[in-house]
């Protein structure tokens, strides 16, 4: 196991380019009925070009605020998130708008596909609302490479769980995203389906260059990434490079036990 290089920095890339997307000093509040909750406190992290991240902790430890402060869904308290070389808080919301739809791509746990359109169309669905033309060699090596070719005049509803959660892999991708944020893209399928999406997931990863920052609880699906990152109480407490099942088990094990969050 790597500990992190301390508790409040992790993840600076060893070869020295800058990363796809960080967080530095970021401090999130949340103000609800029951007062104030510190969802992040004082997180820098960040995320290389090319590589398989996975978020992990106890629930309620701040990891879908995490995610969604980096993707420019929800804004920080304080500190700072950058997506490439840009920062988030420096842009209007409508050029927040306009770099989600062309520097991100998103896929959850509900593949939120549109029944009536065909595999294809829920595609480029995305690019059309933008206003942007697909590039036809760049949809035909996603389509491709998940395995869709003989799908695209379906329509979802006559698709199983796993391809139609593929087809929601192909229509992040398809705008060329310089990253992409997964929460839980697993948390809908059997574990077989399930297999499959995190072993494209990587096959973008490893042949294609591609990004991919994921939120799971599910410790399997941890294994398929780079690297695991693990918040508890709003703080990055722990990562492991190169994660393996018994070595995650055992970290979230930790999660369970008095003061189980070693390293803060
Ligand atoms: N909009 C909100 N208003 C008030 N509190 C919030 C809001 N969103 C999140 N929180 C609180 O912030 C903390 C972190 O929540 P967050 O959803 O980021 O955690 P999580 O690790 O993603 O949890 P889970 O694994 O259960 O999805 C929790 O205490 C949560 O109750």
């Amino acid at each position: 196991m790597t500990s992190a290089h301390s508790r409040h920095e992790t993840g600076y890339p060893p070869h020295g380019l800058p990363p796809a997307a960080a967080a530095v000093d970021l401090t999130k509040v949340h103000c609800g009925g029951a007062g104030e909750v510190t969802a992040l406190d004082h997180v820098t992290v960040s995320f290389h070009k090319g590589q398989f991240t996975a978020i992990m902790g106890p629930s309620g430890s701040g990891k879908s605020t995490l995610m969604q402060c980096l993707a420019g869904l929800d804004s920080p308290t304080s500190g700072s998130v950058r997506i490439g070389d840009q920062e988030l808080s420096r842009l209007s919301d409508r050029q927040l708008t306009q770099l989600r739809r062309e520097r991100i791509g998103f896929v959850f746990q509900a593949f939120h596909l549109l029944p009536t359109l065909t595999v294809a169309e829920n595609i480029t669905l995305p690019l059309v609302i933008a206003g942007r033309r697909p590039a036809p060699e760049w949809l035909d090596q996603v389509i491709t490479a998940l395995g869709l070719t003989q799908r695209l005049t379906h329509r979802p509803g006559q698709l199983s769980g796993g391809q139609q959660q593929r087809v929601a892999c192909a229509r992040a991708l398809a705008g060329r995203p310089q990253i992409i944020f997964a929460d839980e893209p697993t948390g809908n399928l059997d574990s077989r389906s399930g297999a499959e999406v995190l072993s494209l997931l990587t096959q973008l990863v490893r042949h294609m260059g591609q990004t991919i920052v994921m939120v799971t609880h599910d410790p399997v699906a941890a294994t398929y990434a780079d690297r695991v990152v693990f918040l508890a109480d709003g703080r990055i407490v722990d990562e492991i490079r190169q994660p393996d099942t018994d070595q995650v088990l055992e970290r979230m094990k930790q999660f369970d036990l008095p003061g189980g969050a070693p390293g803060r």
